[in-house]
């Protein structure tokens, strides 16, 4: 197949027959016949979903030969909502190269001016250099995106392709993906089984850009409003807002609005009109990702973002740099002599190039749990709970809810609706079952509905929304009814709470509260780890500085999680620090900023940026590193290492006032490693063994400083 051929080939056809048509030239290309080269068993092992053969049709289990992408047996196999994917026939090591495939580039003008985002390939290119966009041929095309992915992919700018190479073992019948965006808000698609979340998502963002569309607008001085009509959209929304406001419990957590969709669709128009404003003024910071095509506002209709795979941007997340900047008062000129006295005198220091980091030594530490170096009393280590693990065990509590007892079956259908239109979006009603069937005073079975938690609407509002949403369910007297405040986790709560009001039931995994039931080798290991850093804050307080030390490094293999979503940390990564806030003179030089500034810069150089990173776009990160301390981090390290993605933290001594991780029983402190409101969760063990009183002694801070 000459050039020429394959070029005419793919621009002459469309949609799935076109991308079939690449994958047989991705064969080709790998020197493989499109039938089945391995002897492979068939597609009956990749059931439920279906194998697609050379011409694109489904194979069906008629003895056909089943169709095998390379020599690694890969296959393609469709289901309904992610299209078709890349399959693995047999098991694959990690770091397997799976491909490099070749791709066509376009460069931005091209790419814009054509309206490919408006056509099918808006789907698949992947962002390249200069702006261009890459449209890969061979299976680059067909992989699906995963936020735990198997696959990891490197551009060949020079080369003009794209290598795919497996992170971890792949088994038969698996399906490889590779991370689109490690934020996944930045797709323009529902990742599967992420319905309910991409929702909340969604509504959140709209309500944020909402909020600073009504601000900015509202903070502009009366003679810089572009439009009246802004101004009148804007108070619409203001008191749109305002009634939606109203329906929300008090925590602002649940918005009920009927007939949603349409809202949606005409704020996303609108805010693709103001998307298109701002274009057309030429303000907009025009780096791909973050400003489309013009052209592209127009494809609304065939899908929500019409942006491309790889890096892309929904519209919603666009608009969040919105046109209408708030403006705010002018401050009265401030007087040098208000300002407070200079932090340092040396101000030259502050500015020091950092040293570059070190890879420090690994930790002495053994498989079989005995031998360390300094054999430990093995102390005890204590899981620490946030807010969101102390609500999910908080089972015994009781939720007001309005609920309705009917008996007549030809409203019931009615009542049904009802119920799921208005407590549908509740996530703190998710867990409930909407209908119970209860026997009543006179033995006979009635059937409860569940409507609307009693904090979040009123009687009266109840009664008029059931009234406007069927005249005949005004017959109908809501009550406060108790139900389970949260699902069943085990059998005997099932038992417990059903009798109540039937609940679902999700199985927890049962987290250890402490480390009695860990393998000798993770408890060897954490107490090396443990040892580390004691060490290394008694050489700090020798030098003068603040007696805090941090260490961090990627577990050995044999101590990682078995479960599906771990992905696998780069590995020998490791470095460790100490505060410097003294020498430095600056202070925000902690030991925990000190130790992930550390690896952000071990990772730009060899033997790290070498490596695959861990995840497309993630290179900073500290995914699946676990860290260990000598203190309770303070507030802003504790979110340092959450935006860091750390995987599990250890410490040894408690901040005496406002750490960042424990929580009181009253409810003080602050949790950060597991709270609902933050976007990633941490495991985070408090080291409870013995340290020696002079040690101890030698670490002791002072009950005021932030560590
Ligand atoms: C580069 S293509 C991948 C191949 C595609 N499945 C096909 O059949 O051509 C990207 C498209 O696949 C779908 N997709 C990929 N990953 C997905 C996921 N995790 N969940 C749902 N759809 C997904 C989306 O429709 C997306 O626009």
């Amino acid at each position: 197949m000459t050039n020429d051929h394959t070029n005419s080939d793919i621009s002459s056809r469309s949609g799935t027959s076109t991308l079939t048509s690449i994958i047989n030239i991705s064969s080709r290309v790998n020197g493989v016949a499109a039938a089945d080269s391995n002897g492979g068993d068939g597609c009956s092992d990749l059931t439920p979903t279906e194998t697609v053969k050379e011409n694109g049709g489904p194979c069906t289990a008629t003895g056909e030969e089943p169709y095998r992408l390379n020599p690694l047996g890969l296959n393609l196999v469709s289901d309904a909502v992610r299209g078709r994917g890349v399959f693995s026939s047999r098991s694959i090591p990690a770091g397997t190269l799976l491909e490099e495939s070749p791709v066509l580039v376009l460069s931005k003008a091209e790419w814009d001016d054509g309206r490919m985002n408006e056509t099918v390939l808006g789907s698949y290119g992947f962002c390249w250099r200069e702006g261009g966009m890459a449209i890969g041929l061979g299976i680059a095309s067909m992989f699906n995106h995963s936020s735990s992915p198997s696959v990891n992919f490197i551009r060949n700018y020079d080369r003009g392709t794209i290598t795919f190479r497996t992170t971890r073992r792949v088994d038969a019948g698996q399906e490889l993906c590779i991370c689109y965006s490690a934020d996944e808000s930045k797709l323009w698609f529902t990742p599967a089984g992420r319905e309910a979340e991409w929702k909340r998502r969604v509504e959140e963002e709209d309500r944020e850009d909402e909020d600073r569309m009504i601000n900015g607008l509202w903070a502009l001085e009366p003679d810089e409003l572009v439009d009246a009509k802004e101004l009148d959209e804007a108070e619409k929304r203001r008191a749109e807002r305002a009634k939606r406001m109203a329906l929300r419990g008090p925590n602002g957590d649940v918005s009920i609005s009927l007939g949603s969709k349409e809202a949606r669709r005409a704020k996303w128009a609108e805010k693709e009109r103001l998307r298109q404003e701002e274009s057309s003024t030429g303000s907009s910071t025009s780096a791909r990702g973050s400003s489309p095509s013009g052209s592209a506002a127009s494809s609304s209709t065939r899908k929500s973002t019409p942006m491309i795979a790889p890096h892309a941007v929904r519209p919603s997340t666009l608009v969040a740099a919105t046109p209408i900047l708030p403006k705010y008062p002018s401050l009265p000129p401030r007087v040098i002599s208000d300002l407070p006295p200079p932090l340092h005198s040396t101000p030259s220091k502050r500015y020091e190039n950092p040293t570059p980091a070190v890879l420090c030594e690994d930790i002495n530490w053994r498989e079989d749990g005995e031998g360390s170096e300094q054999p430990t009393e093995w102390g005890l280590v204590r899981r620490i709970k946030g807010p969101a693990d102390q609500e999910e065990g908080d089972d015994d509590t009781l939720l007001d809810l309005w609920v309705v007892e009917i008996d007549d079956t030809k409203l019931m259908r009615h009542m049904l609706d009802f119920s799921k239109e208005l407590c549908g979006s509740d996530s703190k009603m998710r867990h409930l079952k909407r209908v119970a069937r209860r026997p009543n005073v006179n033995g006979i079975d009635r059937q409860m509905i569940v409507l609307s938690r009693v904090e979040v609407l009123d009687r009266s509002e109840l009664i008029d929304m059931m009234l406007e949403f069927h005249p005949a369910l005004s017959i109908f007297s809501p009550f406060i009814y108790s139900v389970p405040k949260s699902a069943a986790r085990s059998q005997e709560e099932l038992r417990q709470k059903s009798p109540i009001w039937p609940v679902v039931y999700t199985p927890a995994l049962s987290k250890p509260n402490d480390s009695s039931t860990w393998p000798d080798a993770r408890k060897s290991w954490v107490d090396a780890g443990i040892r580390r850093v004691l060490d290394l804050a008694l050489e700090a307080q020798q030098a003068g500085q603040v007696p805090v030390a941090c260490f961090v490094s990627s577990p050995p293999e044999s101590l990682w999680p078995s479960n599906d979503g771990f992905i696998p940390p780069t590995p020998g990564l490791r470095a460790c620090s100490h505060d410097t806030r003294n020498t430095e003179l600056h202070p925000l030089r902690h030991a925990a900023l000190n130790t992930i500034a550390s690896i952000a810069d071990l990772r730009t150089r060899p033997p790290f940026s070498e490596m695959q990173p861990t995840r497309n776009g993630a290179d900073y990160l500290l995914t699946s590193l676990s860290l260990f301390l000598t203190h309770e981090p303070c507030v802003m390290c504790s979110m340092a290492l959450l935006h860091s993605r750390v995987r599990e933290v250890f410490y040894v001594f408690p901040a005496k006032r406002g750490g960042g991780f424990e929580v009181t029983e009253d409810g003080g402190g602050f949790g950060v490693h597991a709270r609902k409101d933050l976007n990633h969760r941490f495991e985070v063990w408090r080291w409870e063994g013995h340290v020696d009183e002079r040690v101890r002694e030698l670490l002791d801070i002072d009950d005021d400083l932030e560590v």
